[in-house]
């Protein structure tokens, strides 16, 4: 008799969640059923449990982590259960994982109370996995050793901060050999993605690139300058015992703490809104005045149209067009918390379908890309990359710049920009479409500057083109 798809099973929940480990469990079990993105998850979990904000914290590290280290918490499963994978129960997979991410990759947690809460979840989902995640942990504890080392072997599992935890075995392979293969195992990214890396920006930089998307980054923040400024607003997260500090543009804050962002002073008053900031110099560098008339075809959830919006003084108007009607309605909640009443909401067709026939003076077309960029905030997205998507993704881009192009008017400038790190959709799509208008007979246009910015240094990855209608 064949074993049964597990993959097709229902989740299995937990009635009120009373740790963290159960709330994660819950989480993952939910985000293995569904299409929905695991912060949506958690917030609908979150909402009906009476946990304290430690272990909220606690569960959502696990999820994020757990999602994100996918690759190695398998290769270690695998190592540990001398067993056909899909023999073994999904639910209990993911209890497993639980437990072995405590105890390989968790900051502060005793193995001997990873252990010990992991079991009670495994006894609490079935009375007869207690025994058998018992043994598969403390397998997994002889797996370790006290050593940290500074360089990859097979044996190395990245543990952050650039370090490596040694095993006692060869869990993964070798980094000399096949580096691309050690990264994609040992870091947990797609191997496709990563030998697209290290071709790009070799094996070093790589591994740069994969500590930083693996590690839990700093929030930043952009204080909305119409409602307060950012020495004021600095003193008041330090009153109620945040640490932050000044970022490089005059509106940017660094959050140092980990914190749920609406529980932060001064959100629903809307004095700030959470952008990465590499994101925060795209609205910066389309640099749109008071008074100007401004597009922005791919707006939803509306942080780069509210900050347009903020650096016009609320002066001018803005459309803020994107396809999804429902995530439009987003743009519109954002703005009302801000304060900004220049934005005006459109639903419109992937080609521009509905767009008013008026010119702009300046276009942020701020397109739907990889998110080969911010892969460390968004722990699912590694795992959505193919090389397929890759190809749609920029059939979609191109259109949407030649949207662009239509609706500047001649002086006016567009901003295309991506939170992708492939030149493919970032440098080529721009060439492209340069070539191609400098060729045809209508209106021509100029690169004025374009930046890349590269993961880590310091912020998210992002790509960004200016572009001036000429004639
Ligand atoms: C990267 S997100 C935009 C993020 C937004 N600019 C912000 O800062 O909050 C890309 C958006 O483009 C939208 N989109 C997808 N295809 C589109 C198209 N052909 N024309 C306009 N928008 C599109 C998606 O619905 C998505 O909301």
């Amino acid at each position: 008799m064949h074993a049964p798809d597990i993959s097709v099973l229902p989740p299995m929940q937990l009635l009120a969640p009373r740790t963290a480990r159960e709330l994660a469990f819950n989480v993952l079990e939910a985000h293995h059923a569904g299409n929905k993105h695991i912060g949506e998850v958690f917030d609908q979990a979150v909402d009906r449990t009476t946990l304290s904000p430690s272990d909220r914290r606690l569960a959502y590290e696990l999820i994020c982590g757990i999602v994100r280290r996918q690759s190695t918490l398998q290769a270690l499963l695998m190592s540990l259960v001398h067993r056909q994978m899909e023999t073994l129960e999904r639910p209990l997979q993911t209890i497993i994982k639980i437990g072995l991410y405590q105890i390989f990759l968790c900051q502060g947690i005793p193995q001997h109370a990873a252990v010990h809460e992991t079991v009670e979840l495994a006894k609490r989902a079935n009375l007869r996995w207690g025994g058998f995640v018992n043994g598969v942990l403390r397998s997994a504890i002889q797996l370790m050793t006290e050593n940290i080392l500074t360089a990859p072997s097979s044996k190395a599992l990245p543990i952050g901060h650039h370090q490596y935890r040694e095993l006692t075995t060869d869990l993964f392979p070798s980094p000399t050999l096949t580096p691309g293969s050690y990264i994609a195992a040992a870091f947990s990214f797609p191997h496709d993605l990563v030998e697209r890396w290290v071709g790009q920006y070799g094996v070093e930089a790589t591994i740069r690139m994969a500590f930083w998307f693996n590690q839990v980054t700093e929030t930043a923040l952009r204080v909305n300058l119409l409602k307060t400024d950012r020495e004021t607003f600095r003193q008041k997260l330090f009153a109620a015992d945040f640490v932050a500090e000044a970022g490089d543009l005059p509106e940017t804050i660094r959050l140092l703490s980990t914190v749920r962002i609406s529980t932060l002073p001064g959100f629903p008053e809307g004095e700030f809104s959470v952008q990465d900031l590499s994101a925060q110099h795209a609205a910066r560098r389309l640099n749109p005045q008071p008074g100007e008339v401004v597009l922005d075809l791919c707006a939803a959830p509306g942080s780069k149209t509210c900050h347009m919006a903020e650096l016009m003084q609320n002066q001018g108007e803005i459309i803020a067009a994107d396809t999804h009607g429902g995530r439009i309605r987003q743009v519109y909640e954002n703005a009302e918390r801000l304060g900004l009443s220049i934005i005006r909401t459109i639903t419109i067709g992937p080609r521009g379908e509905n767009l008013p026939s008026m010119e702009f003076d300046k276009v942020l077309a701020d397109v739907p890309c990889s998110n080969t960029g911010v892969l460390g905030k968004r722990p699912e997205a590694r795992w959505k990359y193919s090389p397929a998507h890759l190809d749609e993704l920029r059939e979609m881009q191109a259109t949407i710049l030649r949207t662009a192009a239509g609706k500047v008017r001649i002086g006016g400038r567009i901003l295309y920009s991506t939170c992708s790190i492939e030149p493919l959709e970032n440098e080529e799509i721009v060439q492209q479409f340069l070539a191609a208008t400098s060729e045809a007979g209508g209106p021509q246009f100029r690169l004025v500057e374009e930046q890349k910015f590269m993961p880590g240094s310091p912020a998210d990855g992002a790509y960004q083109a200016l572009i001036e209608r000429v004639s």
